[in-house]
This record gives C-alpha cells, structure tokens and sequence, in this order.
C-alpha cells in the first residue's frame, strides 16, 4: 500500500510555484529521504501533506486518504516534527506529552513518558520557552514518537541535536520502522540519508529531480582524483569527464560507473597517484544542484 501519494501537487505563493506538480510515491514501510537545497519546496510539500496550507493544484493521499479532506483523521496516525518547533510556550515538557497522551487515548503515558525522558535526556518540568532549540526539537521528537505512529514526518530533525543525540534518534526511527511505521525524512545531512534512507527524492525549484534507490546499491557514477604535476591544463570534458574540482597539482572528475575506460583514458599521463572511487551522496547532490567545478 502507498503510505503517501502526490498526484501533480503543486503551491503558487504570488504567482510563483513553490511546489510545481510534484508525483511521487512513497511506499508504506520505506525510510525515505527528501532532499534539496533551501527554497526548493520540501517545507511547503511537508504543509501540504500535513493540510497546514492548502494546494493551488493537485491532491496528496496518505494511507488512502486525502490530506486535506481527511486531515483530522490522519492527524491521529501522523507523528510530525517541524524544522522550527513553536509549542505553547508557557507549557512544560511534561504538560505537553500528557496532551499528546491524551489526544492519542495512550494507556500507559507515564511509563512511555519516562523511557523517553531518559532516552532523549529531557527536563519535564522546565517550560518551553526555557528550552534550547535542540531541547525543543527533542521534545517535538518524543511527542512524534510517543503515541506509535503510521507514519512519521520529520523536516530537519536532527537540526540542533548533538551527536548523541542524533544517534538516540536514528536508533529509535530505526526501531519504529521495524515495527511497521513509514518515515518520511527531510533533511540537508547527506550523510544521515545515505546511512538511513532507502529512497530519496531530490527536489529543486518546486520540482522532483531525482528519485535514487538507495537500498539496491546507490552507484551513480566514479570520482576519479588525480595527482600529478603536468595534468592541471589537461583537457577532461572533451572525453566525458565532469571536472569537479581543479589544481595545478589535483584535478578531482566525475565519470560514469567504467572502471576500464577511466584507466584506458588516464594511462598516457604522467601521475603520481590515482583514485578511482563511488560518488556519495554529498557530490550526487552537487551535481544535481549545479556546485559544479571549483578552482581551488
Ligand atoms: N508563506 C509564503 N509566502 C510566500 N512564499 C513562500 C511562503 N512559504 C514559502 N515560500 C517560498 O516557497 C519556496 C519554497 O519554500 P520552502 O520553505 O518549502 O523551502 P525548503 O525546501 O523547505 O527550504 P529550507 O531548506 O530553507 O527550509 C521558497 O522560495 C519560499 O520563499
């Protein structure tokens, strides 16, 4: 079953599509990753999803139901953290989870309370407004969690964490996705998506770009580095090569996945070293988003 289904989703804020007919699917069970620089649009689909604002075109399903029509409902299956965390400031931690308990009719709220005081390292009776920004986000992260959620929507959540932190909530993401839960992840960490994704969307412009399979061996191309004194002013492009960084000394190319021709190809040069590797996500990213070549 689709957990989530965008049919040509598409937001026009003053004549200009933040989100422009966007289709994907995301399948239930998947870990799920949602990429792009700032702007492009995953904050306005993650609204969109959650019937914060409403579409200027298109539809978005969850679980089968429709996002806007039958927001309340899915309210109670959705866990959300957003990118900037504004609960009732004058509330305290603990306030706040006991609501959420009692939204989600949970039965033993004290006692998942208290394991995730004490996973996340919280302050229940401190308010709100005396929390950090990671403090908020860890109480926005537990008050997703708590109540077992369908699905899990997170907008940059390991923003303001440390890294223990990080840790503690990619090991619980992991736990809850084995149990069944969907997660739908947006994040700028192109580390945490390639460890913990098993697709991702890339979005630019209000617009999907790409969409990577992560799970079935993510090779998109080779980073070929080089090392030589006579190889700066050496032509590249002209034999297919991206040049992704350049020095007199250094020349850093993007190739496609042949490890053959890239050595027919290099074996007339004079070089002192040679590094033949799989392009990660982090350069994945820089070519979908034009940070092309550097001279550095
Ligand atoms: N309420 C609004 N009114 C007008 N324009 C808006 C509004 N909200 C978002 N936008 C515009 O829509 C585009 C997409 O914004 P969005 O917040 O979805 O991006 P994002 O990918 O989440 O970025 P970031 O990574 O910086 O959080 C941007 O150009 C933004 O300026």
């Amino acid at each position: 079953m689709e957990a989530i289904e965008m049919e040509g989703l598409t937001k026009i804020y003053r004549k200009r599509a933040a989100l422009d007919n966007v289709h994907l699917t995301v399948e239930q069970g998947e870990r799920f990753g949602f990429i792009g620089p700032n702007g492009a649009g995953k904050s306005t689909t993650i609204k969109l999803l959650l019937d914060f604002i409403k579409p200027s075109k298109g539809s978005a399903r969850i679980f089968g139901l429709d996002a806007q029509k039958d927001s309340e409902s899915l309210k109670r299956i959705i866990g959300y953290v957003p990118s900037d965390v504004h609960y009732y400031s004058n509330l305290t931690v603990e306030e706040i989870l006991m609501m959420t308990g009692k939204f989600h009719h949970i039965h033993n709220i004290k006692e998942m309370m208290a394991y995730y005081v004490e996973r996340f390292a919280l302050e229940p009776k401190k308010k709100m407004k005396d929390l950090s920004l990671g403090n908020r986000k860890k109480v926005a992260i537990v008050n997703s969690l708590i109540f077992n959620p369908e699905l899990l929507i997170l907008d940059e959540p390991t923003n303001g964490l440390d890294p223990l932190m990080q840790h503690r909530l990619f090991e619980e993401l992991n736990y809850h996705n084995k149990e069944g839960a969907t997660i739908f992840i947006s994040t700028h960490n192109l580390p945490e998506v390639e460890a913990f994704c098993t697709r991702t969307a890339f979005i630019r412009e209000g617009k999907i770009i790409s969409v990577e399979d992560m799970a079935s061996g993510y090779q998109p191309g080779k980073v070929v580095t080089l090392t030589g004194s006579a190889i700066g002013t050496e032509d590249f492009e002209s034999k297919g090569y991206r040049v992704l960084s350049r020095t007199d000394r250094v020349v850093s190319l993007l190739y496609k996945d042949n490890v053959n021709q890239i050595l027919a190809d290099m074996s007339s040069l004079d070089l002192e070293d040679i590094e033949i590797r799989n392009q990660n996500l982090e350069e994945k990213f820089m070519t979908l988003y034009g940070g092309g070549e550097s001279h550095e």
